[in-house]
Protein backbone atom coordinates (compact mmCIF):
# COMPACT_ATOMS: atom_id res chain seq x y z
CA UNK A 1 0.00 0.00 0.00
CA UNK A 2 1.91 3.51 -1.01
CA UNK A 3 2.37 5.37 1.82
CA UNK A 4 1.80 9.41 1.61
CA UNK A 5 2.96 12.23 4.17
CA UNK A 6 0.96 15.41 4.83
CA UNK A 7 3.90 17.59 6.12
CA UNK A 8 1.81 21.00 6.06
CA UNK A 9 -1.38 22.20 7.48
CA UNK A 10 -3.93 21.08 5.28
CA UNK A 11 -8.07 20.48 5.52
CA UNK A 12 -8.80 17.13 7.11
CA UNK A 13 -10.53 16.19 3.92
CA UNK A 14 -6.93 15.42 2.13
CA UNK A 15 -6.37 12.65 4.56
CA UNK A 16 -9.61 11.36 3.98
CA UNK A 17 -9.38 11.50 0.46
CA UNK A 18 -6.04 9.26 0.93
CA UNK A 19 -7.80 6.50 2.86
CA UNK A 20 -11.10 5.74 1.19
CA UNK A 21 -8.22 5.51 -2.07
CA UNK A 22 -6.38 3.10 -0.31
CA UNK A 23 -3.53 5.39 0.51
CA UNK A 24 -1.85 5.20 4.04
CA UNK A 25 -1.29 8.32 5.36
CA UNK A 26 0.77 10.34 8.28
CA UNK A 27 -0.13 14.01 9.07
CA UNK A 28 2.86 15.48 10.38
CA UNK A 29 3.16 18.80 10.64
CA UNK A 30 5.77 21.40 11.74
CA UNK A 31 9.14 19.28 11.51
CA UNK A 32 12.39 20.62 10.66
CA UNK A 33 13.82 20.03 7.52
CA UNK A 34 16.38 17.50 9.64
CA UNK A 35 13.13 15.73 11.14
CA UNK A 36 12.18 15.66 7.77
CA UNK A 37 15.41 14.25 6.18
CA UNK A 38 14.85 11.60 8.99
CA UNK A 39 11.35 10.51 7.86
CA UNK A 40 10.98 11.25 4.21
CA UNK A 41 12.37 7.96 2.97
CA UNK A 42 9.64 5.78 4.12
CA UNK A 43 7.04 7.67 2.20
CA UNK A 44 5.96 7.09 -1.64
CA UNK A 45 3.73 10.96 -1.70
CA UNK A 46 4.84 14.24 0.16
CA UNK A 47 1.58 16.40 0.47
CA UNK A 48 2.45 20.04 1.26
CA UNK A 49 1.47 23.39 1.00
CA UNK A 50 4.18 26.35 1.59
CA UNK A 51 6.25 25.58 4.52
CA UNK A 52 7.77 22.67 3.72
CA UNK A 53 10.28 23.49 1.43
CA UNK A 54 11.43 20.42 -0.28
CA UNK A 55 15.19 20.94 -1.29
CA UNK A 56 17.50 18.75 -2.87
CA UNK A 57 18.81 17.71 0.47
CA UNK A 58 15.51 16.30 1.48
CA UNK A 59 15.27 14.90 -1.96
CA UNK A 60 18.87 13.01 -1.26
CA UNK A 61 16.75 11.27 1.75
CA UNK A 62 13.64 10.76 0.16
CA UNK A 63 14.46 7.11 -1.59
CA UNK A 64 11.03 5.87 -2.07
CA UNK A 65 9.23 9.29 -2.93
CA UNK A 66 7.13 9.21 -6.49
CA UNK A 67 4.92 12.25 -5.74
CA UNK A 68 5.22 16.09 -4.42
CA UNK A 69 1.93 17.21 -4.29
CA UNK A 70 1.11 20.62 -3.87
CA UNK A 71 -2.19 22.09 -2.40
CA UNK A 72 -2.28 25.51 -4.01
CA UNK A 73 -0.31 27.38 -7.16
CA UNK A 74 3.35 28.18 -6.32
CA UNK A 75 5.77 25.63 -6.10
CA UNK A 76 8.55 27.93 -5.56
CA UNK A 77 9.49 25.61 -2.38
CA UNK A 78 10.23 22.52 -4.09
CA UNK A 79 12.80 22.03 -6.30
CA UNK A 80 11.41 21.16 -9.35
CA UNK A 81 14.50 20.48 -11.45
CA UNK A 82 15.84 18.63 -8.39
CA UNK A 83 12.77 16.42 -8.28
CA UNK A 84 13.01 15.89 -12.03
CA UNK A 85 16.51 14.54 -11.96
CA UNK A 86 15.35 11.98 -9.13
CA UNK A 87 12.43 11.13 -10.70
CA UNK A 88 9.48 12.69 -8.49
CA UNK A 89 6.62 13.71 -9.76
CA UNK A 90 5.41 17.38 -8.50
CA UNK A 91 2.03 19.09 -9.03
CA UNK A 92 -0.09 21.05 -7.87
CA UNK A 93 -3.66 22.32 -8.01
CA UNK A 94 -3.58 25.39 -10.63
CA UNK A 95 -7.17 26.36 -10.12
CA UNK A 96 -8.78 25.33 -6.64
CA UNK A 97 -7.86 28.76 -5.07
CA UNK A 98 -7.68 31.06 -7.92
CA UNK A 99 -11.24 32.42 -6.94
CA UNK A 100 -10.34 33.10 -3.21
CA UNK A 101 -6.85 34.89 -4.17
CA UNK A 102 -8.43 37.09 -6.39
CA UNK A 103 -11.35 38.06 -3.68
CA UNK A 104 -8.65 38.86 -1.23
CA UNK A 105 -6.78 40.80 -3.81
CA UNK A 106 -10.43 42.91 -4.71
CA UNK A 107 -10.71 42.66 -0.65
CA UNK A 108 -7.42 44.54 -0.39
CA UNK A 109 -7.93 47.17 -3.19
CA UNK A 110 -10.88 48.12 -1.03
CA UNK A 111 -8.93 48.35 2.26
CA UNK A 112 -6.75 50.65 0.67
CA UNK A 113 -9.45 52.88 -0.91
CA UNK A 114 -11.50 53.28 2.47
CA UNK A 115 -8.95 52.88 4.63
CA UNK A 116 -10.15 50.03 6.19
CA UNK A 117 -7.36 48.72 8.61
CA UNK A 118 -6.57 52.10 10.03
CA UNK A 119 -10.06 53.23 10.23
CA UNK A 120 -10.73 50.02 12.39
CA UNK A 121 -8.20 50.60 14.93
CA UNK A 122 -8.75 53.70 15.27
CA UNK A 123 -12.68 53.69 15.54
CA UNK A 124 -11.91 50.81 18.10
CA UNK A 125 -9.50 53.15 20.23
CA UNK A 126 -12.08 55.24 20.58
CA UNK A 127 -11.27 58.79 18.66
CA UNK A 128 -14.05 58.62 15.88
CA UNK A 129 -11.45 60.31 13.64
CA UNK A 130 -14.31 60.72 10.87
CA UNK A 131 -12.40 63.50 8.78
CA UNK A 132 -9.17 61.65 8.81
CA UNK A 133 -10.34 58.99 6.79
CA UNK A 134 -11.29 60.27 3.30
CA UNK A 135 -11.57 57.86 0.65
CA UNK A 136 -11.55 57.54 -3.15
CA UNK A 137 -14.22 55.71 -5.29
CA UNK A 138 -13.47 52.66 -7.11
CA UNK A 139 -15.84 53.27 -9.86
CA UNK A 140 -14.20 54.43 -12.89
CA UNK A 141 -10.90 54.15 -11.82
CA UNK A 142 -8.49 52.17 -14.18
CA UNK A 143 -6.75 48.97 -12.49
CA UNK A 144 -3.62 48.00 -13.98
CA UNK A 145 -3.16 44.00 -13.47
CA UNK A 146 0.53 42.70 -14.21
CA UNK A 147 -0.83 39.19 -14.85
CA UNK A 148 -3.78 38.06 -16.62
CA UNK A 149 -4.02 34.19 -16.03
CA UNK A 150 -6.60 32.14 -13.84
CA UNK A 151 -6.35 35.06 -10.64
CA UNK A 152 -5.58 38.40 -12.77
CA UNK A 153 -8.61 37.15 -15.24
CA UNK A 154 -11.22 36.73 -12.21
CA UNK A 155 -9.83 40.07 -10.53
CA UNK A 156 -10.55 41.66 -13.96
CA UNK A 157 -14.31 40.62 -13.91
CA UNK A 158 -15.18 41.48 -10.40
CA UNK A 159 -13.02 45.12 -11.03
CA UNK A 160 -15.55 45.07 -14.02
CA UNK A 161 -18.40 44.51 -11.79
CA UNK A 162 -17.00 47.60 -9.60
CA UNK A 163 -16.94 49.22 -13.23
CA UNK A 164 -13.68 50.08 -13.26
CA UNK A 165 -11.50 50.34 -16.77
CA UNK A 166 -8.91 47.27 -16.66
CA UNK A 167 -5.79 47.20 -18.16
CA UNK A 168 -3.66 44.57 -18.25
CA UNK A 169 0.45 43.91 -19.05
CA UNK A 170 0.91 40.24 -19.63
CA UNK A 171 2.91 39.21 -22.37
CA UNK A 172 1.87 36.01 -22.87
CA UNK A 173 -2.41 37.18 -22.88
CA UNK A 174 -3.34 36.87 -26.64
CA UNK A 175 -5.27 39.91 -28.08
CA UNK A 176 -8.60 37.00 -28.41
CA UNK A 177 -8.33 36.38 -24.63
CA UNK A 178 -7.61 40.06 -23.93
CA UNK A 179 -10.87 40.57 -25.74
CA UNK A 180 -12.89 37.43 -23.99
CA UNK A 181 -12.04 39.15 -20.45
CA UNK A 182 -12.76 42.65 -21.19
CA UNK A 183 -9.14 44.29 -20.61
CA UNK A 184 -6.90 46.66 -22.63
CA UNK A 185 -3.81 44.61 -23.43
CA UNK A 186 -1.15 47.37 -22.71
CA UNK A 187 2.98 47.54 -22.31
CA UNK A 188 3.85 47.78 -19.18
CA UNK A 189 5.28 51.23 -19.34
CA UNK A 190 2.20 52.24 -20.57
CA UNK A 191 0.30 50.74 -17.52
CA UNK A 192 2.68 52.53 -14.61
CA UNK A 193 1.63 56.15 -15.60
CA UNK A 194 -1.99 55.08 -16.25
CA UNK A 195 -3.04 53.29 -13.08
CA UNK A 196 -4.82 53.69 -10.40
CA UNK A 197 -4.77 50.77 -8.85
CA UNK A 198 -1.99 47.92 -9.56
CA UNK A 199 -2.35 44.41 -8.57
CA UNK A 200 0.35 41.90 -9.43
CA UNK A 201 -0.82 38.29 -10.57
CA UNK A 202 2.45 36.72 -11.65
CA UNK A 203 4.44 33.71 -10.34
CA UNK A 204 8.33 34.90 -9.28
CA UNK A 205 9.89 34.05 -12.35
CA UNK A 206 13.95 35.63 -13.34
CA UNK A 207 11.50 37.84 -16.25
CA UNK A 208 8.97 39.01 -13.02
CA UNK A 209 11.26 39.32 -10.10
CA UNK A 210 11.44 43.19 -9.11
CA UNK A 211 9.15 43.73 -11.96
CA UNK A 212 8.30 46.65 -9.55
CA UNK A 213 11.20 47.97 -9.54
CA UNK A 214 12.61 51.91 -8.21
CA UNK A 215 12.54 52.56 -11.62
CA UNK A 216 9.05 51.38 -12.30
CA UNK A 217 7.30 52.39 -9.16
CA UNK A 218 8.76 56.03 -10.59
CA UNK A 219 6.33 55.88 -13.24
CA UNK A 220 3.47 54.90 -11.92
CA UNK A 221 0.76 57.86 -11.25
CA UNK A 222 1.03 59.71 -8.77
CA UNK A 223 -1.58 58.78 -5.96
CA UNK A 224 -1.26 55.29 -7.05
CA UNK A 225 -2.40 52.35 -4.71
CA UNK A 226 -0.85 48.75 -5.18
CA UNK A 227 -1.92 45.75 -4.13
CA UNK A 228 0.49 42.30 -4.30
CA UNK A 229 -1.45 38.78 -3.84
CA UNK A 230 1.15 37.19 -5.58
CA UNK A 231 4.58 36.35 -4.60
CA UNK A 232 7.11 38.22 -2.49
CA UNK A 233 10.01 39.77 -4.56
CA UNK A 234 7.53 41.04 -7.31
CA UNK A 235 8.13 44.72 -5.60
CA UNK A 236 10.87 46.42 -4.49
CA UNK A 237 10.12 46.51 -0.95
CA UNK A 238 12.25 49.19 -0.09
CA UNK A 239 11.53 51.68 -3.11
CA UNK A 240 7.83 51.12 -1.99
CA UNK A 241 8.70 52.60 1.67
CA UNK A 242 10.32 55.27 0.44
CA UNK A 243 7.61 56.50 -2.42
CA UNK A 244 4.94 55.91 0.46
CA UNK A 245 6.70 58.19 3.13
CA UNK A 246 6.93 60.49 0.41
CA UNK A 247 3.11 60.21 -0.26
CA UNK A 248 3.66 59.43 -4.60
CA UNK A 249 2.17 55.87 -3.59
CA UNK A 250 -0.86 56.67 -1.75
CA UNK A 251 -1.81 53.03 -0.42
CA UNK A 252 0.25 49.32 -0.37
CA UNK A 253 -0.99 46.05 0.38
CA UNK A 254 0.96 43.12 0.72
CA UNK A 255 -0.09 39.78 1.25
CA UNK A 256 3.37 38.16 0.35
CA UNK A 257 6.69 39.68 0.98
CA UNK A 258 10.35 38.79 -0.02
CA UNK A 259 11.11 36.42 3.48
CA UNK A 260 8.83 34.56 4.87
CA UNK A 261 6.85 34.51 7.44
CA UNK A 262 7.67 38.43 8.08
CA UNK A 263 7.23 38.96 11.28
CA UNK A 264 9.59 42.26 11.08
CA UNK A 265 9.50 44.63 8.23
CA UNK A 266 10.29 47.83 7.52
CA UNK A 267 7.20 48.60 6.03
CA UNK A 268 5.43 47.54 9.02
CA UNK A 269 4.09 50.70 10.71
CA UNK A 270 3.75 53.06 7.35
CA UNK A 271 1.01 55.35 7.07
CA UNK A 272 -1.30 53.38 4.52
CA UNK A 273 0.37 50.57 4.47
CA UNK A 274 -1.96 46.70 4.62
CA UNK A 275 -0.29 43.70 5.47
CA UNK A 276 -1.85 40.03 5.46
CA UNK A 277 0.25 36.87 6.38
CA UNK A 278 0.04 35.42 3.03
CA UNK A 279 -3.59 34.73 3.23
CA UNK A 280 -4.76 34.71 -0.27
CA UNK A 281 -5.38 31.07 -0.50
CA UNK A 282 -7.08 30.90 3.10
CA UNK A 283 -10.62 30.38 2.90
CA UNK A 284 -12.55 27.43 3.73
CA UNK A 285 -13.65 27.10 0.36
CA UNK A 286 -10.08 27.03 -1.02
CA UNK A 287 -8.57 24.68 1.22
CA UNK A 288 -11.49 22.02 0.93
CA UNK A 289 -10.70 22.99 -3.22
CA UNK A 290 -7.18 22.46 -2.77
CA UNK A 291 -7.18 19.74 -0.34
CA UNK A 292 -9.24 17.33 -1.88
CA UNK A 293 -7.85 17.95 -5.47
CA UNK A 294 -4.16 17.13 -4.17
CA UNK A 295 -5.27 14.02 -2.61
CA UNK A 296 -7.47 12.91 -5.67
CA UNK A 297 -4.14 13.83 -8.00
CA UNK A 298 -1.64 11.91 -6.01
CA UNK A 299 -3.62 8.95 -5.13
CA UNK A 300 -4.51 8.35 -9.00
CA UNK A 301 -0.97 8.87 -9.44
CA UNK A 302 0.38 6.42 -6.71
CA UNK A 303 -3.02 3.78 -6.76
CA UNK A 304 -3.10 4.00 -11.28
CA UNK A 305 -0.81 5.90 -12.41
CA UNK A 306 -2.58 8.51 -13.67
CA UNK A 307 -0.65 12.39 -13.81
CA UNK A 308 -2.89 15.38 -13.45
CA UNK A 309 -1.61 19.20 -13.26
CA UNK A 310 2.47 17.59 -13.20
CA UNK A 311 4.42 20.43 -13.77
CA UNK A 312 7.61 18.05 -14.52
CA UNK A 313 5.54 15.21 -16.67
CA UNK A 314 3.52 15.15 -19.49
CA UNK A 315 -0.70 14.81 -18.41
CA UNK A 316 -1.79 11.24 -18.06
CA UNK A 317 -5.65 11.13 -17.25
CA UNK A 318 -6.98 8.29 -14.66
CA UNK A 319 -9.10 7.27 -17.96
CA UNK A 320 -5.61 7.02 -20.50
CA UNK A 321 -3.85 5.46 -18.07
CA UNK A 322 -5.44 1.91 -18.40
CA UNK A 323 -5.20 2.19 -21.91
CA UNK A 324 -1.49 3.37 -22.34
CA UNK A 325 -0.11 1.29 -19.82
CA UNK A 326 0.48 -1.79 -22.08
CA UNK A 327 1.66 0.64 -24.84
CA UNK A 328 4.21 2.08 -22.35
CA UNK A 329 5.27 -1.76 -21.22
CA UNK A 330 6.03 -2.06 -25.17
CA UNK A 331 7.21 1.26 -25.31
CA UNK A 332 9.74 0.84 -22.33
CA UNK A 333 10.90 -2.99 -23.50
CA UNK A 334 11.70 -1.77 -27.05
CA UNK A 335 14.05 1.37 -25.51
CA UNK A 336 15.79 -1.02 -23.18
CA UNK A 337 16.23 -3.75 -26.25
CA UNK A 338 17.74 -0.47 -28.15
CA UNK A 339 19.73 0.67 -25.07
CA UNK A 340 21.04 -3.03 -24.58
CA UNK A 341 22.14 -3.48 -28.60
CA UNK A 342 23.08 -0.41 -29.37
CA UNK A 343 27.00 0.74 -29.02
CA UNK A 344 28.56 3.92 -28.51
CA UNK A 345 26.56 7.34 -28.09
CA UNK A 346 22.97 8.19 -29.71
CA UNK A 347 22.31 11.94 -30.95
CA UNK A 348 18.83 10.80 -31.99
CA UNK A 349 16.11 8.77 -31.13
CA UNK A 350 12.88 8.84 -33.03
CA UNK A 351 9.66 7.30 -31.85
CA UNK A 352 6.92 6.43 -35.00
CA UNK A 353 3.55 5.42 -33.39
CA UNK A 354 1.49 3.48 -36.33
CA UNK A 355 -2.27 2.32 -36.37
CA UNK A 356 -3.89 2.54 -33.26
CA UNK A 357 -0.86 3.67 -31.53
CA UNK A 358 -0.81 6.93 -33.02
CA UNK A 359 -4.30 8.19 -31.99
CA UNK A 360 -2.93 7.87 -28.35
CA UNK A 361 -1.21 10.52 -26.38
CA UNK A 362 2.12 10.06 -27.31
CA UNK A 363 4.35 12.31 -24.39
CA UNK A 364 3.96 8.95 -21.79
CA UNK A 365 5.01 6.51 -24.58
CA UNK A 366 7.86 8.90 -25.39
CA UNK A 367 8.77 9.63 -21.73
CA UNK A 368 8.73 5.05 -21.45
CA UNK A 369 11.04 4.67 -24.67
CA UNK A 370 13.39 6.99 -22.80
CA UNK A 371 13.25 5.56 -19.53
CA UNK A 372 14.13 1.95 -21.27
CA UNK A 373 16.80 2.92 -23.18
CA UNK A 374 18.08 4.99 -20.66
CA UNK A 375 17.74 2.60 -17.87
CA UNK A 376 20.10 0.63 -19.49
CA UNK A 377 22.98 2.36 -17.76
CA UNK A 378 21.56 3.70 -14.74
CA UNK A 379 18.53 1.93 -12.43
CA UNK A 380 17.33 5.44 -10.97
CA UNK A 381 15.89 6.50 -13.92
CA UNK A 382 12.13 6.93 -14.50
CA UNK A 383 9.81 8.55 -16.63
CA UNK A 384 9.70 11.84 -14.95
CA UNK A 385 13.31 12.06 -15.00
CA UNK A 386 14.38 10.45 -18.27
CA UNK A 387 13.26 13.26 -21.08
CA UNK A 388 15.53 15.31 -18.86
CA UNK A 389 18.28 13.02 -18.59
CA UNK A 390 17.89 12.69 -22.57
CA UNK A 391 17.67 16.45 -22.83
CA UNK A 392 21.14 16.90 -20.88
CA UNK A 393 22.81 14.15 -22.85
CA UNK A 394 21.75 15.88 -25.81
CA UNK A 395 19.96 13.17 -27.20
CA UNK A 396 17.50 14.56 -29.77
CA UNK A 397 13.91 13.02 -29.33
CA UNK A 398 11.54 12.78 -32.48
CA UNK A 399 7.94 11.59 -32.68
CA UNK A 400 6.25 10.76 -35.80
CA UNK A 401 2.36 9.46 -36.32
CA UNK A 402 0.73 7.58 -38.57
CA UNK A 403 -2.93 6.84 -38.37
CA UNK A 404 -3.21 4.63 -41.58
CA UNK A 405 -2.32 0.57 -40.33
CA UNK A 406 0.56 -0.85 -41.46
CA UNK A 407 1.46 -4.89 -41.11
CA UNK A 408 0.01 -4.81 -38.01
CA UNK A 409 -3.24 -2.81 -36.36
CA UNK A 410 -0.53 -0.89 -33.89
CA UNK A 411 2.73 -0.64 -34.28
CA UNK A 412 5.66 1.19 -32.00
CA UNK A 413 8.83 1.65 -34.07
CA UNK A 414 12.09 3.06 -32.83
CA UNK A 415 14.92 4.54 -34.77
CA UNK A 416 18.35 5.33 -33.17
CA UNK A 417 21.08 7.21 -35.60
CA UNK A 418 23.79 4.92 -34.42
CA UNK A 419 27.27 5.19 -35.64
CA UNK A 420 26.72 2.00 -37.83
CA UNK A 421 23.92 3.66 -38.95
CA UNK A 422 19.91 4.10 -38.72
CA UNK A 423 18.79 1.21 -36.81
CA UNK A 424 14.75 0.47 -35.80
CA UNK A 425 12.82 -2.01 -33.68
CA UNK A 426 9.06 -2.64 -33.68
CA UNK A 427 6.90 -3.63 -31.75
CA UNK A 428 2.81 -4.49 -31.11
CA UNK A 429 0.34 -5.64 -28.94
CA UNK A 430 -1.03 -9.06 -28.81
CA UNK A 431 -4.73 -8.56 -27.77
CA UNK A 432 -4.45 -5.05 -26.98
CA UNK A 433 -2.25 -6.12 -23.90
CA UNK A 434 0.45 -8.04 -24.52
CA UNK A 435 3.92 -6.46 -25.79
CA UNK A 436 5.25 -8.24 -28.42
CA UNK A 437 8.78 -7.73 -30.57
CA UNK A 438 7.81 -7.85 -34.51
CA UNK A 439 11.16 -6.58 -35.76
CA UNK A 440 14.61 -5.68 -35.15
CA UNK A 441 17.20 -3.90 -37.20
CA UNK A 442 15.35 -4.68 -40.71
CA UNK A 443 14.46 -8.81 -39.55
CA UNK A 444 11.23 -9.83 -39.12
CA UNK A 445 11.12 -11.90 -35.54
CA UNK A 446 8.41 -12.17 -33.42
CA UNK A 447 9.81 -12.11 -29.24
CA UNK A 448 7.98 -11.54 -26.07
CA UNK A 449 10.60 -9.47 -24.56
CA UNK A 450 11.01 -10.78 -21.14
CA UNK A 451 13.26 -12.16 -18.13
CA UNK A 452 16.68 -13.18 -19.16
CA UNK A 453 17.39 -13.18 -22.72
CA UNK A 454 20.54 -14.71 -25.57
CA UNK A 455 20.84 -12.51 -28.63
CA UNK A 456 22.64 -14.30 -31.28
CA UNK A 457 22.85 -12.96 -34.91
CA UNK A 458 24.58 -15.73 -37.13
CA UNK A 459 24.92 -16.68 -40.53
CA UNK A 460 21.13 -18.59 -41.37
CA UNK A 461 22.88 -22.52 -42.08
CA UNK A 462 22.14 -26.12 -42.08
CA UNK A 463 22.55 -27.30 -38.16
CA UNK A 464 22.96 -24.11 -36.34
CA UNK A 465 19.79 -24.55 -34.63
CA UNK A 466 21.27 -28.12 -33.49
CA UNK A 467 24.01 -26.30 -32.50
CA UNK A 468 23.57 -23.87 -30.07
CA UNK A 469 20.72 -26.21 -28.41
CA UNK A 470 23.33 -28.50 -27.54
CA UNK A 471 25.94 -25.61 -26.52
CA UNK A 472 23.18 -24.53 -23.86
CA UNK A 473 22.18 -27.81 -22.65
CA UNK A 474 25.54 -28.78 -22.23
CA UNK A 475 25.81 -25.57 -20.08
CA UNK A 476 22.95 -26.64 -18.00
CA UNK A 477 20.50 -23.92 -19.02
CA UNK A 478 17.25 -24.63 -20.39
CA UNK A 479 15.41 -22.62 -22.74
CA UNK A 480 12.11 -20.89 -22.04
CA UNK A 481 11.52 -19.49 -25.85
CA UNK A 482 12.57 -19.53 -29.23
CA UNK A 483 12.06 -17.10 -31.81
CA UNK A 484 14.08 -17.13 -34.96
CA UNK A 485 14.07 -14.66 -38.21
CA UNK A 486 16.42 -13.81 -40.92
CA UNK A 487 16.62 -11.30 -43.71
CA UNK A 488 17.10 -13.49 -46.56
CA UNK A 489 17.96 -17.67 -46.87
CA UNK A 490 21.29 -18.17 -45.96
CA UNK A 491 21.97 -14.49 -45.13
CA UNK A 492 21.92 -12.56 -41.86
CA UNK A 493 20.00 -14.51 -38.97
CA UNK A 494 18.96 -13.63 -35.53
CA UNK A 495 17.90 -15.52 -32.73
CA UNK A 496 16.22 -14.74 -29.63
CA UNK A 497 16.16 -17.09 -26.61
CA UNK A 498 14.63 -16.74 -23.14
CA UNK A 499 16.51 -18.76 -20.60
CA UNK A 500 15.62 -19.60 -17.24
CA UNK A 501 18.92 -18.34 -15.72
CA UNK A 502 21.29 -15.39 -16.10
CA UNK A 503 23.48 -15.38 -19.16
CA UNK A 504 26.73 -16.03 -18.04
CA UNK A 505 29.64 -14.63 -20.22
CA UNK A 506 30.98 -17.75 -20.21
CA UNK A 507 27.97 -19.19 -22.14
CA UNK A 508 28.21 -16.21 -24.47
CA UNK A 509 32.23 -16.78 -25.23
CA UNK A 510 30.92 -20.31 -25.73
CA UNK A 511 28.03 -18.93 -27.92
CA UNK A 512 30.21 -16.98 -30.02
CA UNK A 513 32.90 -19.83 -30.58
CA UNK A 514 30.20 -21.76 -32.29
CA UNK A 515 30.51 -22.28 -36.49
CA UNK A 516 28.30 -19.24 -38.04
CA UNK A 517 27.67 -16.77 -35.21
CA UNK A 518 28.81 -13.59 -35.63
CA UNK A 519 27.72 -12.04 -32.74
CA UNK A 520 25.94 -12.80 -29.42
CA UNK A 521 25.03 -11.00 -25.74
CA UNK A 522 23.13 -11.31 -22.95
CA UNK A 523 19.52 -9.09 -22.88
CA UNK A 524 17.23 -8.79 -19.51
CA UNK A 525 14.30 -7.79 -19.51
N1 LIG B 1 -1.31 34.91 -1.97
C1 LIG B 1 -1.65 33.66 -2.12
O1 LIG B 1 -1.97 32.97 -1.17
C2 LIG B 1 -1.71 33.07 -3.49
C3 LIG B 1 -2.70 32.12 -3.78
C4 LIG B 1 -2.75 31.59 -5.06
C5 LIG B 1 -1.81 31.97 -6.01
N2 LIG B 1 -0.84 32.84 -5.68
C6 LIG B 1 0.14 33.28 -6.66
O2 LIG B 1 -0.51 34.10 -7.62
C7 LIG B 1 0.23 34.10 -8.82
C8 LIG B 1 -0.70 33.99 -10.02
O3 LIG B 1 -1.39 32.77 -9.99
P1 LIG B 1 -2.29 32.33 -11.23
O4 LIG B 1 -3.01 31.11 -10.81
O5 LIG B 1 -3.06 33.44 -11.76
O6 LIG B 1 -1.16 31.93 -12.26
P2 LIG B 1 -1.32 31.82 -13.84
O7 LIG B 1 -0.17 31.00 -14.29
O8 LIG B 1 -2.69 31.39 -14.22
O9 LIG B 1 -1.12 33.31 -14.33
C9 LIG B 1 0.11 33.96 -14.28
C10 LIG B 1 0.13 34.96 -15.41
O10 LIG B 1 1.34 35.70 -15.32
C11 LIG B 1 1.73 35.96 -16.65
N3 LIG B 1 3.12 36.32 -16.73
C12 LIG B 1 4.20 35.49 -16.75
N4 LIG B 1 5.32 36.21 -16.89
C13 LIG B 1 4.95 37.50 -16.95
C14 LIG B 1 5.67 38.70 -17.08
N5 LIG B 1 6.99 38.71 -17.20
N6 LIG B 1 4.98 39.86 -17.09
C15 LIG B 1 3.63 39.86 -16.98
N7 LIG B 1 2.88 38.75 -16.87
C16 LIG B 1 3.54 37.58 -16.85
C17 LIG B 1 1.43 34.68 -17.38
O11 LIG B 1 1.34 34.89 -18.78
C18 LIG B 1 0.09 34.30 -16.78
O12 LIG B 1 -0.98 34.78 -17.56
C19 LIG B 1 1.22 32.95 -8.67
O13 LIG B 1 2.47 33.49 -8.31
C20 LIG B 1 0.69 32.17 -7.50
O14 LIG B 1 1.69 31.46 -6.84
C21 LIG B 1 -0.77 33.42 -4.43
O1 LIG C 1 -1.13 27.48 0.81
C1 LIG C 1 -1.28 28.68 1.00
O2 LIG C 1 -1.81 29.17 2.00
C2 LIG C 1 -0.80 29.68 -0.04
C3 LIG C 1 -0.98 29.20 -1.42
C4 LIG C 1 -0.56 30.15 -2.49
O3 LIG C 1 0.58 30.85 -2.21
C5 LIG C 1 -0.44 29.43 -3.79
O4 LIG C 1 0.48 29.71 -4.53
O5 LIG C 1 -1.34 28.62 -4.08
Amino acid sequence: MPKVLISDKMSPLAAQVFRERGVEVDEITGKTPDELKAIIGEYDGLAIRSSTKVTPDILAHATNLKVIGRAGIGVDNVDIPAASAAGVVVMNTPFGNSITTAEHAIALMFALARQLPEADASTQAGKWEKNRFMGVELTGKTLGLIGAGNIGSIVADRAQGLKMKVIAFDPFLSPERALEIGVEKVELDQLLPRADFITLHTPLTDQTRNILSAENLAKTKKGVRIINCARGGLIDEAALKQLLDSGHVAGAALDVFVTEPAKEHPLFGTPNFVATPHLGASTNEAQVNVALQVAEQMADYLVSGGVTNALNMPSLSAEEAPRLKPYMALAEKLGSLVGQLAHGVIPRISIHAEGAAAELNQKPIVSAVLAGYLRVHSDTVNMVNAPYLARERGIEVREVRTEREGDYHTLIRISVKTEAGERSVAGTLFGNQAPRLVELFGIKVEADLAGHMLYVVNDDAPGFIGRIGTALGEAGVNIGTFHLGRRAAGGEAVLLLSVDEPVTGDLIAKVRALPGVRTAMALRF
